[in-house]
């Protein structure tokens, strides 16, 4: 039990996925997971293990943004003993190379701007695990999942004053989506020598204005989720 969960000590595996939905999490384990078990529901977080091809496999929700994210994240390393973790978001695209309902595997993550760095300075940089990596984009190449890998931009904010010209420079720098957590998520792994990697589902396109629906997102996050547990049998 820690302040934000109330699971046991023994309640999670050692592979858990985090999406940052908490109904994300629970139609996941629902759907995917053998004998689903509901291990924490404090503030609404929440948690489950189950069986995925008879290997034990949690999914843990961890809320938006980077300071949610860490509470979740560092919990589950420090007290819970989890060693792989595995995003399963949804992100913004920036370019037409990530087009929207197809799946954006983190090849690497950098901060959206110096406040962010400023966060992100507890720990050092940081991209996920090279075998997780692998696995992922054998896996999706062998499930036909449309997929493409690169940089993710991290962003401390959603609704911003500047809003969508804030990016060039990381379009610039050839980054694919934006999302919320995926550089805090492989800074905090590195911290703890844990293994990470960060998957998500482009659900809007900052260019061109397009969007999809909330209702239709659980069809979209199918192809998430099968390769999001491919990768946790395998690790
Ligand atoms: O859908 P999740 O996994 O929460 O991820 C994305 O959605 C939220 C913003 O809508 C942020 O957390 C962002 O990273
Ligand atoms: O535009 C988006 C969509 C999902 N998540 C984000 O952080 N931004």
């Amino acid at each position: 039990m820690t302040p934000h969960n109330e699971a046991d000590k023994c309640d999670y595996a050692d592979t858990v996925l985090l999406p940052g939905d908490p109904q994300r999490a629970e139609w996941m384990a629902e759907t995917f997971l053998e004998a689903p078990r509901c291990i924490n529901r404090r503030r609404g977080a929440l948690g489950f293990t189950g069986l995925f091809g008879g290997k034990p496999v949690s999914i843990q929700a961890t809320g938006i943004g980077v300071s949610s994210f860490l509470i979740y994240a560092h919990e589950l390393l420090e007290h819970f003993g989890a060693r792989t973790l595995i995003r399963t978001g949804t992100c913004g695209s920036l370019t037409a190379k990530a087009k929207l309902r197809s799946l954006v595997i983190s090849q690497s993550a950098q901060a959206e701007s110096a406040q962010s760095g400023q966060v992100f300075g507890l720990y050092g940089p940081a991209g996920p695990d090279p075998a997780l990596l692998a696995c992922a984009l054998a896996k999706a190449a062998e499930l036909g999942i449309d997929h493409c890998a690169g940089l993710t931009v991290c962003s401390d904010i959603f609704y911003h004053p500047e809003g969508r010209g804030r990016f060039a420079d990381a379009q610039a720098a050839g980054a694919l989506v934006v999302d919320m957590e995926t550089s805090a998520l492989y800074r905090i792994a590195a911290h703890f020598g844990a293994r990470a990697l960060s998957m998500c589902v482009v659900v809007d396109h900052i260019e061109t204005g397009e969007l999809t629906g909330y209702s239709e997102r659980q069809a979209l996050f199918t192809d998430m989720s099968r390769l999001a547990l491919a990768v946790a049998a395998e690790s």
